[in-house]
């Protein structure tokens, strides 16, 4: 009798749904007039103006402020101060928050049945998102659970939902890229490289908001269906 052990993950986990899920977005986006390409030979990044209309960002915030609860990833990294915002889950049944979704999927192209629910997020004052890749990281814990229900992320789209008075840009870290925040704007951007591998040059945080409040929506698509 043998006894199962294990298997280490390895860093190409998941490397041909990655590759084709970039293959797929970058021919949906560069055929989109409304999608700007943010000139980067490492990481591969869109944005979009007016992707949500200032009634629509209104509406997600309220939202927010509703389910606001102290975000928990994971609660060692809450706890080490590494997340400081606030999350909300925002209902996935809600009929407003299913057509953001949708509006989202289409964009992109990718098979709904990818995509995690819609996530709120809400900074305050000194609050901040340290920097981290969205990606999983083989070998750690929650990749052993993670790989069992849609696999490794490939894309992230985020919508800025409001104007912040000082602080709380996006930067992306590698790449000396700081993003300020315009209520409307959506962001995605591939977890992997063109070939399918998980790219570390995709670091990136949410900065100290100093004045006044930052809330967003994230979307992550995995590789498989998940639920
Ligand atoms: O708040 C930001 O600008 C970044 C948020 C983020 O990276 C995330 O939610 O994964
Ligand atoms: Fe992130």
């Amino acid at each position: 009798m043998t006894i199962q052990t294990k298997k280490a993950i390895p860093p190409n986990a998941d490397q041909a749904g990655l590759r084709k899920i970039g293959r797929q977005v970058r021919a949906r986006l560069s055929a989109n007039p409304a999608a700007y390409k943010v000139p980067s030979e490492d990481v591969e990044l869109f944005a979009l103006g007016d992707f949500m209309t200032p009634a629509e960002c209104e509406r997600m915030r309220e939202l927010i402020d509703a389910t606001a609860r102290p975000s928990r990833v994971f609660d060692l990294e809450y706890s080490s101060g590494y997340r400081t915002s606030y999350s909300g889950d925002v209902d996935p049944h809600d009929s407003f928050v299913k057509k953001i979704g949708r509006r989202i999927d289409d964009l992109l192209d990718i098979d709904p049945a990818f995509g995690e629910t819609i996530q709120g997020q809400r900074y305050m004052p000194g609050q901040e998102f340290q920097p981290h890749h969205d990606w999983f990281h083989p070998g750690t814990t929650y990749w052993d659970l993670e790989m069992n229900r849609g696999g490794q992320r490939s894309y992230t789209t985020m919508v800025f939902l409001n104007e912040v008075e000082a602080g709380g840009t996006t930067d992306f870290t590698e790449i000396g890229l700081s993003l300020e925040p315009k209520p409307g704007v959506l962001l995605a951007w591939n977890n992997a490289t063109p070939e399918g591998i998980a790219n570390p040059m995709t670091m990136h945080a949410g900065r100290p908001v100093k004045q006044g409040s930052k809330y967003i929506i994230t979307k992550w698509y995995r590789t498989k269906n998940w639920f």
